[in-house]
Order: C-alpha cells, then structure tokens, then sequence
C-alpha cells in the first residue's frame, strides 16, 4: 500500500490513539506515527497520507485543545469519522525502581490531568514533566539516561518499553473515554446513518448582545441536539470567544441544514468541520415538524401557495 492511502496517528506505537486507530475496521495497514497532533495533521494536509486520527475530547479533562485549534484556523480539513476508547492508566517505571525511588514522572498532558489525585496521594513531591504522548513518555523511561523515574501509560505501551507497573488503574476518574476523530482533506461528507453528528465552530458577532443565545436558537428550534458546545478564545477578534460545537444530526438533514444557514446570516464565521457517524450509534429522537418529511411538505404546501 502506497504511503499516500495509509493513516496517521499520534505516535508513536502504543499510544492511546494508536489502540483508537487498531479499533478501526477497516482501516489500512501500517499506519504512520507522528510525534504531535500538529505534525500528522499537516501530513493529510500534504498529501503524505490519507487521513489522520488525533484525540479531540476526553470525557475529564474536555477539548484537547491542539486539536480544536489547528483544525479552526488550519488550512480546511475535515472529520469523517469518530472513535471512543476507554482510557486506563498505570505507572510504570524501569524494572527495578520502587514507588519511593520515583522523583520524576513524564507523560502527556491529558494522562497527568487524569491522575491528578493519584499523584498528590502517593507521590506529592514528584516532578512532573510532560510529553508528546503517554507512548513517547514510556520510550523516555525505558532510558536510564534520561533523567525520568517513571511514566503514567497504557498497559500496553509499558509492556512494550519493558517497564515495570509500580501501579495499576490509578486514573482518578475509572470511566474515562477519549474521543477520537479521524481527519481528511476536504471532500463531500460520509453518507447519513440517521445516527449523525455535525461539528462546526461559530465566531459571533460579538458586540451584539445575546449573540450567543441566538445563535442556540437556531439548533432548538429547529430540534437539533447538542452534545458538545466549548468556547475558545478567538484567534480572529481579542478578547472574542469562538464555539466549538457537536450538534446531533447530518448536513443533509434538512433541520441541520437549517440552523447551519441560519447560523452563516447571522454569525461573524462559521468553520465547517464535518458531519460523520456517531461512535455510539444512537439515533436522536426527532421531534414531530422537524424530519425531511415534515420540511418537504411545507416546501410543496409554499410552491402550491406560488403557482396554484
Ligand atoms: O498520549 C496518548 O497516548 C494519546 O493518544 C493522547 C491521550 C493522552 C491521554 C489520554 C487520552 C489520549
């Protein structure tokens, strides 16, 4: 298989976005790690690969940041898909090391977060330094060089590096899931399931007071779900803020499709990022006078008004 058909991934081996991305049926073989979210989203962008999956959510710590950024002001990509993981973590150390032995613990950002309380009760002096990924953090500590004592990871990425579990499940909240999606260049959107999701980030017009509700407005009353909605501030105007939102539903249902317009009248900007199938499979529930069916007979009942 060509390099251009493969996938990306946040590397390297035994991340947790590599185990989302082994979750894939049928995904390509030999996926390609990258040190950073940043990196293998600029490789789709070249053409170096297919597509690329990067962590967006966790269900603890919120928006992965890097992600929602670089996919906001980033040259256009789009998500065609998404993964949930359930994420646990351990702390793993060089054979040998003992719990008191360990003044130095590197992993990622959102690993750290997650064990928080952990650390605090049972080693409140170590020094945390973070890293790319909770996988770079554990090929780190395999080093007796490198100055680090131990790493919070996957099970799989400390077996991997020969490391020793000093502790196991140690996450502070034990049903973490992570949210991954997996990211293209821009093309038309997978087909509907009738179990959507459509993720857009809205800019308001910001001195307009009650901006945001209106902007709202056009989901409820259209009976369009949200499952996510996190402000960032804006690159665009300082001081500003942007949406990033989840909204349940397709583009080509006719009541997103409908507060999607609405949204473009009467926001600053609106950034497109995909409509794709939901992880969990639901189907929301839709509301009598919001189905395609619903939209289409008004449609007839307005041409019938015009042209008798
Ligand atoms: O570093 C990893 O293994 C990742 O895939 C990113 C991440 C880190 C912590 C929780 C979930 C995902």
């Amino acid at each position: 298989m060509s390099a251009e058909e493969r996938y990306g991934y946040l590397g390297p081996a035994n991340t947790f976005c590599h185990q989302a991305l082994l979750s894939i049926p049928d995904a390509p073989p030999d996926p390609v790690p990258y040190p950073s979210v940043l990196l293998a989203l600029e490789a789709v962008r070249a053409g170096e690969i297919a597509a690329a999956l990067v962590p967006i959510e966790n269900s603890v710590e919120g928006g992965v940041s890097a992600t929602l950024d670089d996919l906001t002001y980033g040259r256009p990509l789009r998500i065609v898909s998404e993964v949930l993981l359930p994420v646990q973590f351990n702390l793993y150390a060089r054979p040998g090391t003992k719990l008191s032995e360990v003044h130095r613990v590197v992993s990622h950002p959102h690993a750290i977060a997650q064990v928080r309380q952990w650390l605090t009760t049972h080693l409140p002096d170590v020094q945390i330094v973070t890293e790319g990924s909770t996988a770079a953090g554990a090929v780190t500590v395999a080093d007796p060089e490198s100055g680090f004592d131990a790493t919070v990871c996957a099970a799989v990425a400390g077996e991997a590096n020969r490391l020793t579990a000093l502790a196991t499940e140690i996450a502070d909240n034990a049903d973490a899931v992570t949210r991954f999606v997996l990211v293209t260049r821009p093309g038309p959107p997978p087909e509907r399931t009738s179990a959507d999701k459509t993720t857009v980030v809205v800019f308001l017009n910001d001195d307009d007071s009650g901006s945001l509700m209106r902007m709202l407005e056009q989901f409820a009353s259209r009976g369009v779900n949200l499952s996510r909605i996190e402000s960032r501030p804006s690159r665009l105007v300082r001081g500003a803020y942007s949406f990033s939102i989840d909204a349940h539903g397709h583009l080509a249902d006719e009541r997103v499709a409908g507060a999607l317009k609405g949204i473009k009248r009467t926001s600053r900007e609106v950034v497109f990022l995909g409509s794709y199938p939901r992880a969990d499979k639901v189907r929301p529930a839709v509301d009598r006078g919001h189905t395609d069916g619903d939209y289409r007979a008004a449609n007839e009942w307005l041409a019938e008004l015009t042209n008798p």
